[in-house]
């Protein structure tokens, strides 16, 4: 994911352009945060958009059937809309607090649960999660959680690939523990 908030749109272009290049050269797919423009000009496989976005279906129409959408959502409505607009995953949190996003309500643990529960698609965890607490997460066992989603947990960490290898190697261990 490529999230800049606070960029112009050209210098957001470049960047994005660079990220495509370097996830592609690794087989990792890039979906670009909120802009749509974005994702259709430097090519990325798929766009994240929140409530205040870019309908899903809108955005569905513009990038076509082959690219990934994923919506936030904090409510099995807010759930629904985005299985019923094209969406492939959603994203639902804040999990725990963070500082990364303002005035975004906490859900915790119940928060998910609904929400998983209530989904058709995919659901993706964020907010405030990191290596300490990413297993107990995952191992709340809910239907359709398939992942994190992280910001805070790698980057305000010096060591960014080492920080990532450990979150990594926590998740896996989860996933074969339940398989
Ligand atoms: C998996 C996932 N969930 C949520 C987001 C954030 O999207 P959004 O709600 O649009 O908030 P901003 O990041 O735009 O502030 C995400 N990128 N990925
Ligand atoms: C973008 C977003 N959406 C819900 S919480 C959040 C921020 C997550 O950042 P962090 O992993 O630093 O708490």
């Amino acid at each position: 994911m490529f999230r800049e908030k606070d960029a112009e749109t050209r210098e957001f272009l470049e960047a994005a352009k660079a990220c495509v290049e370097i996830c592609k050269s690794s087989g990792v797919p890039l979906l670009i945060n909120d802009r749509v423009d974005v994702a259709l000009a430097c090519d990325a496989d798929g766009v994240h958009v929140g409530q205040s976005d870019m309908p899903a279906w809108e955005v569905r129409r513009l990038l076509g059937p082959g690219k990934i959408i994923g919506v936030s959502c904090k409510t099995p409505a807010q759930a629904e809309q985005a299985w019923k607009d094209g969406a492939d995953y959603i994203g639902c949190g804040g999990v725990f607090p963070t500082t990364t996003k303002a005035n975004n309500p906490t859900l915790g643990f119940e928060g998910l649960r609904t929400v998983c529960l209530a989904s058709k698609l995919p659901v993706v965890a964020i907010g405030g999660i990191n290596a300490g607490n990413a297993g107990s997460v995952m191992e709340l066992g809910l239907p359709n959680l398939k992942g994190v989603a992280v910001v805070s947990a790698l980057f305000d960490r010096e060591r960014v690939a080492a920080e990532t290898r450990n979150l990594r190697s926590i998740l896996m261990k989860n996933a074969y523990s339940r398989s």
